[in-house]
């Protein structure tokens, strides 16, 4: 894992600019997704101002952290199904088409996260993944994410 790229480093520079996983906004969380075996990971950190109640994190934080990685590992799954590498064209770029987060318990603050990603589903254009966030080694957050693969006309 830590020898691999992360799949947001293969995102083209214009669209690079997403709040969760632009590595080009200098505002935003620059979330990073790997395969770990069967599995994606991506590891954050969040800062003391993504807070909710004293001493836990926001829970809008910790579904756009959901989000993003959820769109990661369908861009990282794609690619696999096809068994080719991200930096091979076509290009696979997914959006959020559905985002459903259940927050199980209190995520503590001051802690590093650990986002996980089990591949659901890849079907045609879409792909579904169900994303875990655990804080010292227990699951606190769990999302479903379909993501779609984008038209062409998205950004036009
Ligand atoms: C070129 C542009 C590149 C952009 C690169 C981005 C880089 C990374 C950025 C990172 C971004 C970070 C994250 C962000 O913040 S992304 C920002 C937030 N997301 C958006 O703005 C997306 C807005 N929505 C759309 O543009 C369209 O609705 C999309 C493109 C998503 C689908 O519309 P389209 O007309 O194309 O789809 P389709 O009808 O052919 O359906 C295809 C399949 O999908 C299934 N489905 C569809 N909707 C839903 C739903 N709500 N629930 C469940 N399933 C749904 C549908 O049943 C079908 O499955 P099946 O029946 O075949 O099994």
């Amino acid at each position: 894992m830590k020898n691999q790229k992360p799949i947001q480093d293969y995102y083209p520079d214009e669209l690079s600019y997403c709040y969760g996983c632009g590595r080009n906004n200098e505002y935003g969380h620059h979330i990073k997704s790997y395969w770990d075996g069967d599995e994606t990971v991506s590891h954050f950190t969040p800062k003391e101002y993504h807070i909710a109640i004293p001493g836990y994190v926001y829970g809008g934080l910790l579904a756009s952290l959901i989000d993003c990685h959820g769109t990661g590992s369908a861009a990282l799954a794609a690619y696999k199904a096809e068994n080719r590498q991200p930096d091979t064209l076509p290009a696979f770029r997914f959006v959020t088409a559905s985002l459903q987060v259940d927050f199980l318990k209190p995520t503590p603050l001051g802690v590093e996260l650990e986002l996980r990603g089990k591949i659901v589903e890849v079907k045609g254009r879409k792909v579904i993944t169900e994303i875990t966030v655990s804080a010292n080694g227990e699951i606190t957050v769990k999302g479903k994410v379909v993501a779609v693969q984008v038209p062409e006309t998205f950004l036009k």
